[in-house]
C-alpha cells in the first residue's frame, strides 16, 4: 500500500504545500519534515512554522533524503493533516493550479451576504494579543478582556477573515460553527465559547484559551506514541466529547489531533475538542453527502457520499491507532493514495508495538476502523467498551442515539424476527449487556423495571441543548411518543436494542448465531411456508419466492435452517433500519 520509495523530492515547505493543490489527478501532499537520526519523528507541528515569520523558521527546511528509508514502521508519523481537496474546492471556490486561495473580490463573491449578525465593537472588548495558532480557515490570537465578567481575562479568538469567504458555503460554514459552538458550549471536553463578534473584514470568535497546546504536538513530544494507559485518558475525553455531540445529532467531521488541545501544560490537563469549521446537524434518519475532512482521518462512506455520525468515529479510530503505536493507519503520497487506503486496504496490526499491546485495545481500535459504518462501535458503546471500561471516573456514558433506532426497526419487524433477536439476546456477554443495562437505566424504567415509549424523549431532553433542535434529533425522539407499543422490560430491550450488524463484525459472532439458533430451534422454530415466510419478510409479490427463499427452509421438517435464522436476524438490522 502506498509506500514510497522514490527519490526524494527537494522542495520548501511553502512549495510542497502549494503541490496538494494541484490540478493533478494525483494530487501530491506535503512530505513528512526531515527525521532525524535518532529518532524518526518530527519537531511538533511544523505547519505552525510555515505562518510565523520568526527568524528561525525563514529558511526552508530541505528534505535531504527519502525520509521514509528511516522508517522502520510501514508508515511516517502523523503530521498536521490537511483538508481534503474537494472541499477546498467547494469551500473556497475552485481551486487552481499551484493556487491554495481564491483571490480576494473573485467573481465568486459578487453577491455574498458576508454579515452574521454578531455583535460589533469587537475591540471594545478584548485587547488582540500575539498569533497563537494557525489553520485553513483562519489564524487564532490570545487576548485579554477589557470589559464585563471577562475583564482582565485571557480569552483566545479564532478571526476568520472575510476576504476567505469566497463562497456560500463558506459562509454558512462559519455561521454553522458559531451555531454550534454556541449551542453545544458548556461540556467538559468541549472549548468553552464565549461570544462572536464581526466587523466589516473580520469575524471574531471568542473563547477559553487553551494553553496547554495540541494533542498532536504532545504525541510528537512523547515519541510519536502513547502508553496504554495514557491513551485511555485521552481517547475517553475525545469519546466524551463526541458522544455529547453525537446525542445532539451534531457530527464533527473534522475530528484529528490538530483539533484538541489540552487546557494547561499540566500532566493531568483537561482536553478539549475545537474547531467545529466543518461541523454539521445530521437528523437520525438522514445521511449526509458532502465530502469533507481531512485526508488521513476520512471515513471510507464519506468518500463513498453516505454518511452519519459513524465518520467520526473512524476519525477517532485513526486517533487511537496514531496514539497507540505512533504511525499513521493509512497513508500515501497522494490524497488519492490515501484515499485508495482508506477504502481498501486494512491496517497492519503487526508490526511493532502492537504485538505488545493488550488484545483489549486491539479489538478497541479494529471496532472503530472497520470499514461497514454499520458494524462500527458508537461513541457511546466505544465508552463501554472493556479497554476503557473502569479505567478513570471520568467516563460518562451518555445514551446513546443508536438505540431508538434500533428499537423503532424491532418495534416494525415480524414476530418471528423478534422471537430470533430474543434467541440472539441471550448470547450476550456481560461486558454487552452491562453498557444495554446503562442504557435502559438513562432511560428511566419505572418500578416495575419497565420503560415506555415516552421514555425516550425524556432521556434525550436531559442533555439537549440548541443543536438537538435544528438536528432535529428531538423531533425523531418525540415521534416515539406515538408509537403503539407494550412497555418493554429489560430483556425485549436487550433484544430490541441488538446491532445484528455490530454482531456480526465481532470474531466471536458465529459463535453468537449458532447458541441463538439452538436457543431458537427449542423455543421459536417451528414449520413455516415459503409464502408466509415471505410475508413475514414483507417480500413484494414479484419476487421469485420458492428461488429466493429455498435454503432458509429446512427440508426434513420445514422449519426455518441456520441459514435463514441468519439472514432473518439479518433482515431486521439492515432493511428495516434504513426505514426506520
Ligand atoms: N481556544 C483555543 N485556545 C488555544 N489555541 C487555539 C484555540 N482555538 C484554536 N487554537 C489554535 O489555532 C489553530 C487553528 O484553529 P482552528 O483549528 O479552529 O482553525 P481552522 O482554520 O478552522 O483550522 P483547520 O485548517 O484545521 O480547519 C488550532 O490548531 C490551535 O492551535
Ligand atoms: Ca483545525
Ligand atoms: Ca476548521
Amino acid at each position: 500500500m502506498g509506500l514510497c520509495h522514490g527519490k526524494p523530492i527537494e522542495t520548501s515547505p511553502t512549495q510542497r504545500e502549494n503541490q496538494s493543490f494541484q490540478n493533478d489527478k494525483e494530487v501530491v501532499l506535503p512530505l513528512p519534515p526531515r527525521s532525524s537520526s535518532k529518532f524518526p519523528f518530527y519537531s511538533p507541528s511544523p505547519l505552525h512554522k510555515f505562518f510565523k515569520n520568526s527568524p528561525s523558521n525563514s529558511t526552508p527546511s530541505s528534505v535531504s533524503s527519502t525520509p521514509l528509508r528511516l522508517f522502520k514502521r510501514p508508515f511516517p508519523p502523523p503530521s498536521p493533516a490537511k483538508h481534503i481537496r474537494a472541499l477546498l474546492a467547494r469551500r473556497h471556490g475552485s481551486v487552481k493550479p499551484n493556487e491554495a486561495t481564491i483571490p480576494e473580490g473573485s467573481e465568486c463573491e459578487v453577491g455574498l451576504d458576508k454579515s452574521f449578525g454578531f455583535s460589533k465593537q469587537f475591540e471594545v472588548h478584548y485587547e488582540l494579543g500575539e498569533e497563537i495558532g494557525r489553520g485553513h480557515f483562519g489564524y487564532t490570537c490570545s487576548a485579554k478582556g477589557k470589559k464585563g465578567s471577562l475583564k482582565g481575562q485571557e480569552v483566545a479568538v479564532k478571526v476568520i477573515p472575510k476576504s476567505k469567504m469566497t463562497t456560500a458555503i463558506a459562509i454558512e460554514d462559519v455561521r454553522r460553527e458559531v451555531k454550534i459552538l454556541r449551542a453545544l458550549t458548556g461540556h467538559k471536553n468541549l472549548v468553552q465559547f464565549y461570544e462572536a463578534y464581526e466587523d466589516d473584514n473580520n469575524v471574531h470568535i471568542v473563547m477559553e484559551l487553551c494553553k496547554g497546546g495540541e494533542l498532536l504536538d504532545k504525541i510528537l513530544s512523547r515519541g510519536g506514541k502513547y502508553p496504554e494507559e495514557d491513551a485511555k485518558d485521552v481517547m475517553i475525553q475525545i469519546l466524551n466529547a463526541v458522544a455529547f455531540c453525537h446525542l445532539q445529532g451534531v457530527v464533527h467531521r473534522d475530528l484529528k489531533p490538530e483539533n484538541f488541545l489540552f487546557t494547561s501544560k499540566d500532566e493531568n490537563s483537561t482536553l478539549k475538542a475545537i474547531d467545529f469549521g466543518l461541523s454539521d446537524y445530521v437528523k437520525p434518519d438522514e445521511r449526509l453527502n458532502d465530502i469533507v475532512g481531512s485526508a488521513y482521518y476520512v471515513a471510507p462512506e464519506v468518500l463513498h457520499r453516505s454518511y452519519g455520525t459513524e465518520a467520526d468515529m473512524w476519525s477517532i479510530g485513526v486517533i487511537a491507532y496514531i496514539l497507540l503505536c505512533g504511525s499513521r493507519p493509512f497513508w500515501a503520497r497522494t490524497e488519492s493514495g490515501i484515499f485508495r487506503a482508506v477504502l481498501k486496504t486494512d491496517p497492519s496490526f503487526d508490526e511493532g508495538p502492537w504485538p505488545s499491546l493488550s488484545a483489549n485495545a486491539i479489538d478497541f481500535v479494529k471496532r472503530l476502523l472497520n470499514k461497514d459504518y454499520r458494524k462500527r462501535l458508537t461513541a457511546a458503546q466505544a465508552l463501554s467498551h472493556p479497554w476503557l471500561a473502569n479505567h478513570s471516573d471520568d467516563i460518562r456514558i451518555p445514551f446513546d442515539m443508536i438505540i431508538p433506532k434500533l428499537i423503532k426497526a424491532y418495534i416494525c419487524s415480524s414476530p418471528l424476527c423478534k422471537t430470533a433477536l430474543g434467541a440472539l439476546a441471550k448470547t450476550l456477554t456481560l461486558v454487552q449487556l452491562a453498557y444495554l443495562k446503562e442504557q435502559f437505566t438513562l432511560l428511566g424504567p419505572n418500578k416495575s423495571g419497565l420503560i415506555s415509549m415516552q421514555n425516550f424523549k425524556m432521556a434525550v431532553l436531559k442533555s439537549a441543548t440548541d443543536a438537538s433542535k435544528e438536528s432535529r434529533v428531538l423531533d425523531y425522539v418525540n415521534t416515539f411518543s406515538s408509537i403503539q407499543y407494550q412497555k418493554l422490560d429489560f430483556e425485549e430491550f436487550c433484544a430490541a436494542s441488538i446491532s445484528v450488524h455490530q454482531l456480526e463484525g465481532m470474531e466471536s459472532w458465529e459463535q453468537h448465531a449458532r447458541t441463538a439458533y439452538e436457543l431458537f430451534e427449542k423455543d421459536g422454530n417451528r414449520p413455516i411456508m415459503v409464502e408466509e415466510l415471505a410475508s413475514e419478510l414483507g417480500l413484494s409479490p414479484s419476487v421469485p419466492v420458492h428461488v429466493v427463499l429455498q435454503d432458509w427452509i429446512r427440508h426434513s421438517d420445514g422449519k426455518l435452517s441456520f441459514l435463514g435464522f441468519v439472514r432473518l436476524l439479518h433482515g431486521v438490522s439492515s432493511r428495516t433500519l434504513q426505514k426506520a
